[in-house]
This record gives structure tokens, C-alpha cells and sequence, in this order.
């Protein structure tokens, strides 16, 4: 029989409602679309309308033919929350949304060849089962945390589990394999797996029996995770390591459209840009970068801390305050940033409701990163050579906290401690005492998360890999007899 020509896949991509999750798969879609494949990112309505708001991604992607948005309701919740929002969020989800996304999957024109989901987001997996289309998995955390989820059944069976305010939080966990000699009770995901009781339902575990996927796509790069890849290799042979991908985007525009200067922003909230013209009159690497990420949430007590640690460290600061991040002692949001903190004090420090971090990160003034772990915040600090203070919050955080300071001497760990003596040191550490010894391993490592990404590199091939076999899955489901002529 005759064969038609074969198009290429249409890919249906769909991220997490949150900023770290959207950041990261629409850099693949990107990339994908360079790739000439049709792709509809699904996005939660009102994600969409936030990011519609604050960037140009629709006049952006408009120009990729066979791209567009679609959105979907199912997810009100505006407003972070630690654990236990985030599993409400998802069950949530699994009522409103899974029958909305199955009905789109099986009415699209033309019809959905593949579906790259978020790792976290298991209804998609059981759509696709349900309707027989093939599913890549998109995981936005680093590989050491993905395989410390993974590993959590045997944690527990071993009763490795650290129940909380019972426990020496520095006592070794040795059921993570790879992670045997360093990996703390305080390292297990924050909020999931340090809990109060055994059957606590906030513990968290991703089963043995992930959810059935053809493979897995991680935004990390060989060069940095290569031991805990092969820990999990063991498991699932098929790993696309094609990070770190705002990197990766970056480079693959700068060689294909001869752009030198690339706005990516995708941001769910409006950036502030006064900042880049407060740091462009600071001294070089004079200035400390200071955000916890988009869901961080912290008391008032706690953010005094880290504003007296800051202004006694003596060093600038550059501080980001998303006004619904400060909590009072109920748990509520006082939706205000502490007057002392608003009427800023110029000289020693500025703060931002939000900020153009990649740019700032990449800026000559900042001389180092106090940060929450969040992993675009690791990795982007990675790529721009900057140290870092860790200071995580909960879920995959902790688990790179404790590779950034542990594993790739990185940077310094607050050990939990929120308190203005240790931010002061903590601090001058960075910025000083301790310089020397981490722009060494800071410059070394983004050199090797540059290679990663360049024609050749570790990344760039994998991602070459990950666009040829979805092509050749392609061509096997049309029968094609270039798919036969390439497996032989
Ligand atoms: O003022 C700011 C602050 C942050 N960002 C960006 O927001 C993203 C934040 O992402 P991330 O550092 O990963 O933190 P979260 O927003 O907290 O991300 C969630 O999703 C991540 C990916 O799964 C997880 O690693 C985190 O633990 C989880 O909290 C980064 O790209 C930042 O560049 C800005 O653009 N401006």
C-alpha cells in the first residue's frame, strides 16, 4: 500500500499549576517546536491568564507553526500553601480536571501522538492508559530528589523515617542507594516525609510502580547528577538528561536566530526591573541575591530574622518579598510586607515584590544566593556561577540543599536554623571568609552546565536523542517503511 506522507507528532504538554513546573516545560516546548513538532501546551486557566498578564509567551510562540494554548479549570487555588495544599491542590485536580483533559485529549484535531506530562501529575499517566496514547514523563526536580521520593517505601519498611520533634535530624539515612554516606533525617523531603506519625497523610511516596511511561525527560545534566542517574538507569533505562533547559533554550536560540540578547520570561507575577538598575550601580559580586521561590511561605518571626541577619552581615542585599509569602501565627496571609521592611533601607539592601531572577543571577553585582532550593533556582544559580545559602523549605528542596552544599560544595547549609546570628555568618562566609574556595567550584561547574548544553555536550545530545526517537516512534505507528529501513 501506498504510504502518505507522515507528519510530524503532535505532542500535548502539560505542566503543574505552579511557577517552577510552567518555567520548565514550556522551555521544552520551545525546544520542541524548534524541532518542527506540532505541540498544544495545556495550561490551568488561571495560570494562563497570569502568565498572559506578565509576558509575551502568546506573541512569542505564535510564530512556531502548529503550536497553540489550551486551558483548563480545575485549579482555583491562588494562593501557596506548605504540604497539605499542595495535596488538596492535586486531589482537586484528579475530581475537576481528569475528565475536562480526557475529553480533550480524545476530541483533538489533529489527534494527540504523545503526551509529555509533569511528573507530578499522575491523572495524566491514567488518561493516557485509559485512551492508549504513549506518555514521556516530564520531571522538573534534580535527579537526587526524584530517586529520594522514589526510595521512600524502603525508607519506611526500614524504619528509617524520622518522626518529627523525636528524632536526631542528623542521623544518616541509608536506604537511598548512592546517598548512603551523606543523606540526613533532615534531607528527606520537607513537609512529605518528615512527619509526625506513620500514617501521617502527608507522607508522600512515589510508588515503585511509577506510572507506566515509554520514558523519562529530567531537567538536570549529566555531568552534575551522573552517580544518581545511574541509580536510577537501573530502574528506567530510558532517561533524557536535557538540562539545564533555560540554559539549553538560551543557546539553542543564540546558534539558530543569531539572538543575542533573549527575554524568556515567564513569569506568573509582574516583574519588578528597578532592580537591575539599583544592581547596575553596585560594586562586582558586592551583592547577595535573596528569594525563596514562588510557594515558600514564612512568619513574620522568621522573615525579622533574615532581615536582621542581612543588615548586621553588613553586605547588600537584593531581597525578593512576595507580599502573600509572610504569615502570622494562625497560619493566615498578612498580605503585607512588614512596614520596617517597605520603607527599605536604601544603602543596605532593596527588595522587590518580584524580579527578573535569571537576569539578576547573571548580573556582575551579585556575589551570592540565598535561597529556598527550589531546582530552577539551584540550577540557575549553577549556570551563573554563584554560591549559594541554603535555606529549603519543603518537598524536593532539602534533598539539593544537601547536594549543593554537600556533593558539589556549592555553597553553605543553614541547617534549619532560621536565626539572625547564623544568617550574619552565614553570610559573611559567602561573601567573604569563604569566598576563595567556592568561586572555584562555582566557576567549574557552570563551565561544565555550559559544555552540557553546547553542540555536542551531554545535554544537547541527549536532546538530539529524545527528538529522533519520537520521530521514529512516529514513523513506527504510520508503518513506515523509513522507520524499517532505520531499525535495520
Ligand atoms: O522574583 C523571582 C523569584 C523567582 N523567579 C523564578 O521562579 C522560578 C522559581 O522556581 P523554583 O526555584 O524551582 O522554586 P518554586 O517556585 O518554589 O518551585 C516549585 O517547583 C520546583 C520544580 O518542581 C521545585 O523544585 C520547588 O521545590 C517547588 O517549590 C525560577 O525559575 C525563578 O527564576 C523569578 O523569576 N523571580
Amino acid at each position: 500500500m501506498e504510504q502518505g506522507p507522515i507528519l510530524s507528532p503532535h505532542i500535548l504538554i502539560f505542566p503543574a499549576p505552579g511557577q517552577g513546573h510552567v518555567n520548565s516545560l514550556l522551555k521544552l516546548a520551545e525546544l520542541l517546536c524548534l524541532a518542527g513538532f506540532k505541540i498544544t501546551f495545556i495550561n490551568f486557566q488561571n495560570i494562563h491568564e497570569r502568565l498572559v498578564r506578565h509576558t509575551d509567551v502568546e506573541a512569542r510562540f505564535s510564530k512556531y507553526y502548529g503550536f497553540q494554548f489550551k486551558t483548563i479549570p480545575g485549579c482555583e487555588a491562588e494562593d501557596p500553601r506548605p504540604a497539605d495544599w499542595v495535596r488538596k491542590l492535586f486531589q482537586e485536580m484528579e475530581v475537576k480536571s481528569k475528565p475536562i483533559f480526557k475529553k480533550m485529549v480524545i476530541e483533538s484535531n489533529p489527534a494527540v501522538n504523545y503526551i509529555i506530562g509533569d511528573g507530578v501529575m499522575g491523572f495524566v499517566y491514567d488518561v493516557a492508559v485509559e485512551v492508549g496514547i504513549p506518555t514521556i514523563q516530564m520531571h522538573c526536580i534534580s535527579a537526587c530528589s526524584f530517586w529520594t521520593f522514589f526510595s521512600i517505601p524502603d525508607v519506611v519498611a526500614a524504619h528509617q523515617l524520622p518522626i518529627k520533634g523525636k528524632e536526631d535530624m542528623d542521623r544518616l539515612i541509608t536506604e537511598v542507594p548512592g546517598m548512603e554516606r551523606f543523606l540526613r533525617c533532615r534531607d528527606l523531603p520537607g513537609g512529605f516525609c518528615q512527619v509526625s506519625h506513620i500514617s501521617d497523610p502527608n507522607l508522600f511516596v512515589i510508588t515503585k510502580e511509577i506510572r507506566q511511561s515509554q520514558a523519562l525527560i529530567i531537567n538536570t545534566f549529566e555531568e552534575l547528577e551522573g552517580p544518581i542517574l545511574s541509580q536510577i538507569r537501573i530502574r528506567y533505562p530510558k532517561i533524557y538528561t536535557i538540562g539545564p533547559l533555560h540554559n539549553h533554550l538560551k543557546t539553542k536560540l543564540r546558534s539558530i536566530e543569531k539572538q543575542e540578547s533573549y527575554s524568556s520570561s515567564t513569569s506568573l507575577w509582574e516583574v519588578d526591573r528597578t532592580c537591575i538598575t539599583w544592581l547596575d550601580n553596585q560594586p562586582s559580586q558586592s551583592v547577595l541575591y535573596v528569594s525563596f521561590g514562588s510557594i515558600t511561605i514564612m512568619t513574620r518571626q522568621q522573615l525579622m530574622e533574615f532581615w536582621h541577619g542581612l543588615v548586621n552581615s553588613k553586605k547588600k542585599f537584593l531581597w525578593v518579598i512576595r507580599p502573600e509569602c509572610v504569615i502570622n501565627q494562625d497560619g493566615d496571609n498578612l498580605g503585607e510586607i512588614p512596614e520596617q521592611l517597605q520603607e527599605g533601607e536604601k544603602e543596605k539592601g532593596y527588595i522587590v515584590k518580584w524580579a527578573p531572577q535569571e537576569e539578576v543571577l547573571a548580573h556582575k553585582a551579585i556575589g551570592g544566593f540565598l535561597t529556598h532550593c527550589g531546582w530552577n533556582s539551584t540550577l540557575e544559580s549553577i549556570v551563573a556561577g554563584v554560591p549559594m545559602i541554603c535555606w529549603p523549605y519543603f518537598a524536593d528542596q532539602q534533598v539539593n540543599g544537601r547536594f549543593v552544599t554537600e556533593v558539589w560544595k556549592l555553597g553553605l547549609d543553614m541547617n534549619d536554623v532560621c536565626d539572625r546570628g547564623v544568617v550574619e555568618k552565614m553570610v559573611n562566609d559567602l561573601m567573604v571568609d569563604k569566598r576563595e574556595e567556592f568561586v572555584k567550584s562555582t566557576a567549574r561547574m557552570a563551565e561544565l552546565a555550559r559544555k552540557s548544553v553546547s553542540e555536542g555536550g551531554s545535554s544537547s545530545s541527549c536532546l538530539n536523542r529524545l527528538i529522533e526517537d519520537i520521530r521514529l516512534m512516529n514513523m513506527k505507528a504510520h508503518g513506515s517503511d523509513t522507520y524499517k529501513d532505520n531499525l535495520s
